[in-house]
């Protein structure tokens, strides 16, 4: 595993990268449910996915058969508009019939290490995942591993605090468990994403750059990201 495995590939535009997530997150949802009659997805939270979710809305889909997990989660009230859980809600989960049951959202307004354990136990009897889909950060972050922050290897969700960016108190997915998945695909549009790709793509040791190499990732990137 390692560079091989990694594909950057660029968009024409940024409704480009999000029509070629929502193909792909819809391809992905049916093989695995033909193959197992299930699919399991973890979603990222951010701004960036919010568009490729939009458009899923429009897709017919199996939603009976789909179970949504998130990457990571902000500790905030369950209703605040800056959970991840809350935007995906209004973007996809709010507008298709998943059933509640499968929609397996990170319960952060616990407090980040009784969430963490709690998920912890959730995803070891799920996993592994079918597709997992991350962002990144203008820092070089993805889920809520930030660079410089040490993150524990035997457990699959762990508590963080003091995250540079708001709010400081969060649970994230590890390497253990962002490793478990045939694919993943990284989200990257916006100039200010710029900085921290090219670095990445330099070889730059950033949290991205780890958890990309864990096994097959395709990174979708706009102009304003891929630059020239
Ligand atoms: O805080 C977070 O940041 C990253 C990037 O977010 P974006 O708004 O720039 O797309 C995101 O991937 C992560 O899930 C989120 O909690």
């Amino acid at each position: 595993m390692g560079e091989q495995m990694i594909r950057f590939i660029r968009f024409d535009s940024t409704g480009a990268v999000a029509e070629e997530t929502a193909r792909r997150i819809s391809a992905a949802a049916r093989r695995a449910i033909a193959l197992r009659g299930r699919f399991l997805c973890v979603l990222a939270g951010g701004r960036t996915p919010l568009t490729a979710y939009d458009r899923l809305v429009h897709q017919p889909e199996d939603w009976a058969h789909w179970h949504l997990f998130l990457g990571d989660e902000r500790c905030l009230a369950p209703d605040d508009p800056e959970r991840n859980s809350r935007a995906i809600a209004s973007a996809l989960t709010e507008r298709v019939p998943i059933p509640s049951v499968n929609l397996h959202w990170i319960p952060a307004e616990a407090g980040a290490e009784s969430a963490a354990r709690r998920y912890d136990a959730l995803i070891a009897t799920q996993m592994p995942f079918d597709l997992i889909l991350l962002g990144m950060g203008e820092d070089g972050h993805t889920a809520s591993l930030f660079p410089g922050h040490e993150t524990p290897a035997d457990v699959r969700a762990a508590p963080v605090h003091e995250a540079p960016k708001p709010p400081p108190d969060r649970v994230t997915l590890t390497p253990l468990a962002l490793a478990a998945a045939p694919e993943r695909l990284i989200l990257v549009t916006g100039a200010g994403k710029r900085e921290a790709l090219a670095a990445w793509r330099r070889g730059a040791d950033l949290p991205v750059a780890r958890v990309a190499a864990l096994g097959r990732t395709d990174v979708l990137m706009d102009p304003d990201a891929a630059g020239d």
